[in-house]
């Protein structure tokens, strides 16, 4: 192609469809490069066919609460596993579909192939060449998997394969206890599999706080088998494969690794760009403006390395998408951070991480849930929620916890980090009753007695009952 495009993308997963978005809005010069399958990692083997599996694994927990409830027979119910699979792949195909007519309609502006950099303005698709202005890349990342465990062939299961599988073997291991695999052995676990998780990280799930970690561990340890702080490590058994960690040996069918994702940079030229590159190989990003260095190409999603979550891929195609269309380039105020994940109950970190925070600087609240009045009407009644403010302003800096409809408290406490709002602010809120939130409530309480009064004046002041059914 001789003619200069004015943008060429690389990726069309999430980042790269948001980057498309904002430059077909400025142009019709543009090039979409896709290696591979269509339909975005999200919606074909990430976030989407994994929360179908796990809503099927918790409405089949949710039986072990019946009994108290005064629902009998729960015992006589049982999981049709390949039915539940075959499910989460309608569902999962459904969803794909909606992303596929983002690119359907492009014509000879989309492209199938794997793209490689020539240099900061040139990307070459096989013998083919392209030229662009500005160049998005947003190829992704994909799993990690050791070269030594490929030889183990399909008895190493990664998020790309799980969903394809027919039924689930009667033991699996899973390997990395982040928000992949705590999600993914405590659904399994529902579904019937004989389910050991090892992790190297001495905390779960991406918390930093032990005390959340802890309430944690408690819940999670009376669903499955895991170990955490050693290595796992895989060899060949008779009938399937033995997981070593530490003193601790275990053969299961198969393995799944969720030991983390990697970029997908290996291959695409990075090395063109003339910038230096890290130990990881990965060049310098600015993260308001996603560019590369000072060159005229950025760098979206999964594949810089950042924060692996849609909806910061969706911001930084966002981002990319404008700025590769920009006469002089805009800097973006970042969100307030924010991971989820779908366990039960859910885990979520806010704002700043324990870990980050300088413990001179800090009051610490905590609310229990295993006594909150309306978790208990629901059999819900677990987990901890920690929050943590400004020793000074009373400002509202963070948040660890795993407690019910947490992926939603966590929602209302980014706002109020975003707005930088004070405890007391907070807590001239309503809270209904009875609600979840009130456990939030909580926690504030519990900031708010370690920072100075407030005024009397204020309903901020208004205290609990310190009766469970109504607080
Ligand atoms: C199991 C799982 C569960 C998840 N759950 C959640 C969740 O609940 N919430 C959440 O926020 N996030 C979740 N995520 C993360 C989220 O899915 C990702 O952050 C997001 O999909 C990344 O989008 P992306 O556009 O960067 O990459 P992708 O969607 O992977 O798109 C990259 C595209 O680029 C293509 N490509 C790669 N190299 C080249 C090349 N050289 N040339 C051309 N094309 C190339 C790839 O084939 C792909 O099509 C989950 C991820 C997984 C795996
Ligand atoms: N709900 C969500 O938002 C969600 C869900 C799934 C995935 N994701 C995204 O996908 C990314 C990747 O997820 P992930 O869970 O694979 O990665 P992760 O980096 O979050 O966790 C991987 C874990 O594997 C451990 N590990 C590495 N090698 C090991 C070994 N040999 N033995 C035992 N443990 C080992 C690491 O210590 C780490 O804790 C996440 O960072 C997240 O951004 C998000």
């Amino acid at each position: 192609m001789d003619k200069t495009l004015d943008v060429i993308i690389i990726g069309a997963g999430s980042a790269g469809l948001a980057a498309l978005r904002e430059v077909h809005k400025r142009s019709e010069s543009f090039l979409l490069i896709n290696d591979g399958a269509y339909g975005t990692t999200c919606a074909r083997v990430g976030c989407m066919p994994s929360k179908a599996l796990i809503e099927a694994a918790n409405a089949f927990h949710r039986r072990h609460s019946f009994d108290a409830f005064g629902i009998r027979g729960a015992a006589a119910l049982s999981v049709d596993v390949p039915a539940v699979l075959r499910r989460v792949r309608a569902l999962r195909d459904d969803f794909v579909a909606g992303t596929l007519a983002a690119t359907d309609e492009l014509g000879e502006r989309s492209l199938a192939g794997r793209a490689r950099l020539l240099d900061a303005q040139t990307v070459a698709v096989g013998e083919r060449r392209y030229h662009a202005r500005r160049i998005v890349i947003a190829s992704g990342s994909q799993p990690v998997i050791p070269d030594a465990w490929r030889a183990f062939g399909d008895r190493i299961v990664t998020t790309d394969t799980l969903f394809e599988l027919e039924t689930l073997p009667r033991r699996m291991a899973v390997v990395g206890l982040g928000a992949i695999g705590i999600e993914i052995a405590q659904a399994l676990s529902r579904l019937g599999v004989e389910v050991t998780g090892f992790g190297a990280n001495p905390r779960l799930a991406g918390l930093s706080d032990e005390a959340v970690d802890l309430a944690l561990r408690e819940l999670l340890d009376k669903e499955f088998a895991f170990h955490t702080s050693a290595s796992a490590e895989l060899s060949p058994a008779a009938d399937g494969i033995e997981v070593r960690s530490g003193a601790v040996r275990v053969v299961a069918d198969q393995v799944i690794a969720a030991i983390g994702r990697r970029p997908n940079v290996a291959g695409l030229g990075l090395e063109t760009l003339g910038v230096e590159l890290d130990a990881r190989g990965m060049p310098p990003v600015n993260p308001n403006t996603l560019q590369i260095a000072d060159l005229p190409i950025f760098l979206a999603g999964d594949a810089n390395g950042r924060a692996a979550l849609l909806h910061e891929a969706a911001d930084e195609g966002h981002i990319a998408g404008i700025n590769a269309m920009a006469t002089e380039l805009r800097c973006f105020r970042r969100r307030t951070p924010l991971a989820i994940v779908f366990a039960d109950p859910n885990v979520a970190v806010v704002g700043q991480r324990f870990a980050d925070l300088d413990a001179a600087q800090l009051v610490i609240g905590q609310a229990s849930f295993k006594r909150q009045g309306r978790a208990r009407t629901a059999q819900h009644n677990k987990g901890l929620m920690r929050l943590y403010a400004d020793r000074n302003s009373g400002r509202l800096l963070g948040g660890e916890m795993c407690v019910p409809a947490g992926e939603h408290m966590a929602h209302v406490l980014a706002l109020a980090i975003e707005r930088e709002l004070s405890v007391q602010e907070l807590l001239r809120l309503p809270f209904y009753h009875p609600v979840l939130e009130e456990g939030m409530r909580g926690a504030l309480r519990d900031l708010s007695a370690q920072l100075p009064a407030g005024s009397d004046s204020d309903l901020a002041s208004c205290g609990a009952y310190k009766v469970e059914a109504l607080d």
